[in-house]
């Protein structure tokens, strides 16, 4: 009989950005407002590479236990016992660099995504996680979404029929004058030196719902990774990517994806939904049409030959904990790696470590035909521990 007691999982917190704050706060809020019981989260540890000061602030901010531990390093908090899982929660350039940090002290990871810079570090972290025993997984919470899951279980019980082909967006419009986009040139949006553009950041999103819907839902025994053709226009003064379009073919399946993302136009430009469907997942009998932000969709349309005009929107909102007047939505996918820490499942069903590889080497050949590149320092494989992305020197 399953224990009524819930399993309590101890996260460390690396790095004390936006996003950092934006999951801790859900790790914070009560798992009975969506109505999990079997497991609950613990902040035990945050750590800034900047001072110790800016981790005891987060913990004030979000509104820890007092006897968080605060740690000026990321050292210290992987060297932490008390810690069972580390989110790595710093830019992109970090994540290899970071989350190895992590593995190689013996610690489980939630890394942020994109996983990594190139497949080969993606590869590199997999391969550590799998000789040291520990649970490793992407942070690509859109998965973990009840939305996400009653989409894949459409496709899968074939309520469009085959499908052939998916078409998704996540574009922001950042457009400037004189050329220019409209966040600092330092900012990790654009700074190639922080494996800025579009790509890497928002047009993982896009992949996810191509993923999802034509790779993910494919028989185990007929994965099929993708052929590749990517048009990309690069931001004149970083370099980074700053227009990517990528169609994704998969001949033995028939099916096309097409993953779009952009700084200069916008996927929702009055950010009331009024320009349609971010996501078409289109299939023999009919289509699904999922509203975004493609990171966080809001409902979905599954229109068929039979629905005459009268397709209904089905709504998904996000659970609140009123003690905390919070729920950004990030909590199903901490659930999700909880239970796998518990179980002894060392990657998530839901994300398989194969299918990231795949997908980082989709994002690499996209980069590649674009002609897009970054330093050394963030896109090696080598781990140093001692690499001024582990340190904080900046
Ligand atoms: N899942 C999601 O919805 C989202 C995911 N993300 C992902 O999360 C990651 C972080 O993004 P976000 O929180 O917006 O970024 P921020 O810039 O807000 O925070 C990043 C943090 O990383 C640490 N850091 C270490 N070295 C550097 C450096 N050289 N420059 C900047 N920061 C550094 C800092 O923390 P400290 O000083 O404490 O070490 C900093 O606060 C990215 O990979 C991004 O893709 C971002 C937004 C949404
Ligand atoms: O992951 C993300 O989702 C929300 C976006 O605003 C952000 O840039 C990106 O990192």
């Amino acid at each position: 009989m399953a224990s009524s007691t819930p399993y309590t999982v101890r996260w460390g917190i690396l790095a004390t950005g936006w996003i950092a704050e934006t999951f801790t706060k859900d790790l914070l809020t009560n798992p009975a407002t969506r109505d999990v019981h079997d497991i609950r989260h613990e902040v035990v540890a945050v750590s800034s590479s900047s001072s110790q000061q800016r981790a005891v602030d987060f913990i004030n901010n979000v509104k820890a236990p007092s006897t968080t531990k605060a740690y000026g390093s990321y050292y210290e908090l992987v060297a932490d016992q008390d810690v069972d899982i580390i989110y790595v929660a710093t830019p992109h350039s970090h994540h290899f660099q970071n989350a190895m940090l992590a593995l190689e002290a013996g610690k489980n990871v939630l890394c942020e995504k994109s996983l990594t810079v190139t497949a080969a570090q993606t590869r590199k972290l997999i391969e550590t996680a799998r000789a040291k025993n520990l649970f490793f997984m992407e942070a690509v919470w859109t998965r973990y979404f009840p939305l996400s899951i009653k989409v894949r279980e459409l496709i899968t019980s074939g309520a469009i029929g085959n499908v052939y082909r998916t078409i998704a967006d996540l574009s922001i419009g950042r457009d400037a004058p004189e050329g220019k986009i409209d966040f600092p040139d330092s900012n990790r949006m654009v700074n190639t030196e922080l494996a800025g553009g579009a790509l890497l950041d928002l047009g993982i999103y896009a992949l996810t719902w191509v993923f999802q819907s034509l790779y993910h839902t494919q028989p185990e025994d007929e994965k099929e990774a993708p052929n590749v053709i990517a048009a990309i226009n690069t931001y004149q003064v970083t370099g980074a990517d700053e227009t990517t379009s990528i169609i994704l073919q998969f001949p033995k399946h028939k099916s096309h994806g097409i993953a779009l993302t952009s700084l200069r136009v916008s996927s929702d430009p009055d950010e009331q939904g009024t320009a349609g469907a971010a996501i078409r997942i289109q299939g023999s009998s009919g289509e699904i049409q999922v509203l975004g932000p493609a990171y966080r969709p809001t409902g979905y349309k599954l229109i068929t030959r039979d629905s005459a005009g009268k397709a209904e929107l089905v709504e998904f909102t996000i659970p609140k904990d009123p003690e905390r007047d919070w729920g950004h939505g990030m909590f199903w996918e901490a659930d999700e790696a909880a239970r796998c820490v518990r179980d002894g499942q060392k990657e998530s069903k839901t994300l398989p470590w194969s299918e990231s590889i795949v997908i980082m080497e989709v994002m690499d050949e996209a980069l590649r035909q674009g002609g897009v590149t970054y330093p050394e320092v963030i896109s090696t494989d080598v781990f140093d521990p001692q690499s001024p992305l582990n340190t904080g020197k900046r």
